[in-house]
């Protein structure tokens, strides 16, 4: 492990020697990475691109937002939520939860700094982390060098915007569901939401709820569950018959259930996946619907719900089975992806074999590595994608939720530890460990 630990700038660009890993991304993920580090005592820098933590719960989700499984799957390693939060704490306590949890465990990101490029420099055998400042109108660079990086960027840490037809001649709002806030201002208003996941769903429950008029673009098939069973969640009910049954028996039950609770959902223009609901999730990575009144609003008419779009036109859409519908504005909940193929470079060896191979002149853009796949999450399947060679983790990226980030937390903060004790241990032998960097900035 270094000795030294400072910083120096190389021609305008800031220089900084991390001692212990550079964890990237300050949500969730990130802060019980964090967290399990400082327990041992070993250091760590966190990056942020925000100004906040945990900024995709405090910028980019609506007022009424709340946690959709219970509790105990939310919480991070080492910090319980406080009892008298409800069963689904509201998005305002899961994010005073997490802020109480960065204080306690004394995490403090290098917030505004986006990591535009990580690179392994196998010739020193170190990463190569640069960021850009997203403050202020000077581009301020900063390079950390260290010996782990951690990747904690997100499943969802873009906005994925599908190109429709004619959706740029639409002259009313076009906004991503992750700006959405609240219908209050779409009151007596026709949206048009696309997309009917978690988040159509319950962006046109809240649109409903201010009276605003949603029609919900449901384009081929989802699984709509109860988010309780009988008075017990789901989720919980799912997980403990997991322990006993095959998954396929779990899903065959789960939808029993479903049918006696919600009632036909193809009867209302929801079609069901073939596969069953926890098969799809563990296979394909699609979430579940877990209902929390929308399927009411869609049996009483509050809701439309709509098939496929053809094209926008300047106020109206035309739907697949020939309908034109008048609109005033448009939410895209057409989902989330991850970042990490836009930063993470290939290494020398990948990037030749992509040049021979059918490597296009953006050829670091975009391109998959040898640990991440093109679309963004480690290549390796659940449980072994959190960790990658040369000191690459990647930390919640299992399709899983806060309980898939807490146990990768928990892994990588272990793995890491065995490293740094045993580096410890040899440096204490007086074992020379210092590494000598021969390249050029
Ligand atoms: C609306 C919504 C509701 C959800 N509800 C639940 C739920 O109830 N239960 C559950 O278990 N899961 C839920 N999820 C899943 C969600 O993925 C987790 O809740 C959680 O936020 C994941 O944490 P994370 O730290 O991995 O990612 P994020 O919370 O996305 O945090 C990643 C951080 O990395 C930063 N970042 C990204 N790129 C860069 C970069 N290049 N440089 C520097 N910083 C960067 C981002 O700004 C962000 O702060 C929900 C997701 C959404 C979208
Ligand atoms: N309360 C909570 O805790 C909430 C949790 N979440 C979580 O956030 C994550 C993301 O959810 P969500 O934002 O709903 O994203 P999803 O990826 O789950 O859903 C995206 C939806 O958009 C549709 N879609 C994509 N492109 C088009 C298009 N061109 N035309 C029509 N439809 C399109 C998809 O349809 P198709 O299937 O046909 O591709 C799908 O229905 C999930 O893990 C979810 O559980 C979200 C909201 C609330
Ligand atoms: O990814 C999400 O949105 C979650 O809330 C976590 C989650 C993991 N497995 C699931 C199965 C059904 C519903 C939600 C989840």
């Amino acid at each position: 492990m270094f000795s030294f630990s400072g910083q120096t700038d190389f021609g305008g660009r800031r220089c900084v020697w991390v001692n212990g890993p550079v964890i990237v991304g300050a949500g969730p993920s990130g802060l019980a990475v964090s967290a399990c580090l400082k327990e041992q005592g070993i250091p760590f820098v966190v990056i942020e691109r925000s100004d906040c933590i945990a900024s995709l719960w405090q910028k980019h989700t609506y007022d009424r937002l709340k946690l959709h499984l219970p509790k105990k799957f939310c919480q991070l390693p080492k910090q319980p939520f406080p009892e008298e939060y409800p069963e689904y704490p509201t998005k305002k306590q899961f994010i005073s939860y997490l802020e109480n949890y960065a204080q306690k465990f004394d995490i403090k990101p290098q917030f505004n700094e986006c990591v535009q490029s990580a690179k392994y420099d196998e010739a020193c055998h170190l990463w190569r982390v640069i960021t850009v400042s997203t403050t202020g109108l000077v581009r301020l660079e900063t390079e950390y060098i260290c010996q782990m990086l951690v990747v904690a960027t997100g499943e969802n840490a873009e906005g994925v915007v599908p190109e429709i037809e004619g959706l740029k001649e639409f002259s009313g709002e076009v906004i991503h569901a992750k700006h959405y806030k609240s219908g209050e201002k779409h009151k007596g208003k026709k949206v048009l939401v696309v997309g009917c996941g978690n988040s159509g769903m319950e962006v046109s429950l809240d649109l409903s709820n201010h009276n605003a008029k949603p029609a919900m673009v449901v384009r081929s098939s989802v699984h709509v569950l109860p988010r309780e069973i009988f008075g017990k969640s789901t989720f919980d009910l799912a997980m403990m018959l997991m322990k006993w049954l095959p998954l396929w028996l779990v899903d065959k039950l789960l939808l029993i259930l479903a049918w006696f609770i919600l009632g036909s959902t193809q009867k209302l223009g929801i079609k069901r996946p073939s596969l069953g609901p926890l098969q799809l999730k563990n296979h394909h990575g699609k979430t579940p619907v877990l209902d929390i009144g929308a399927l009411e609003r869609i049996r009483s008419g509050d809701i439309t719900v709509v098939p496929g779009i053809k094209r926008f036109n300047s106020n109206s859409v035309e739907l697949v089975n020939g309908d034109t519908l008048n609109i005033d504005s448009v939410v895209l909940a057409t989902g989330y992806c991850s970042n990490v193929p836009y930063w993470l470079q290939v290494s020398k060896k990948d990037s030749i074999s992509a040049l021979f191979f059918g490597g296009k002149s953006k050829l670091n853009l975009f391109s998959e590595t040898e640990f991440f796949a093109k679309n963004g999450f480690p290549k390796t399947p659940f449980p072994n994608g959190w960790k990658g060679k040369c000191g690459l983790y990647a930390a919640g990226f299992t399709r899983r939720g806060l309980a898939g980030a807490s146990a990768d937390a928990m892994k990588i903060s272990q793995d890491i530890g065995k490293v740094w004790k045993e580096e410890l241990n040899q440096k204490k032998q007086k074992v020379p460990t210092h590494r000598r960097c021969i390249s050029t900035f």
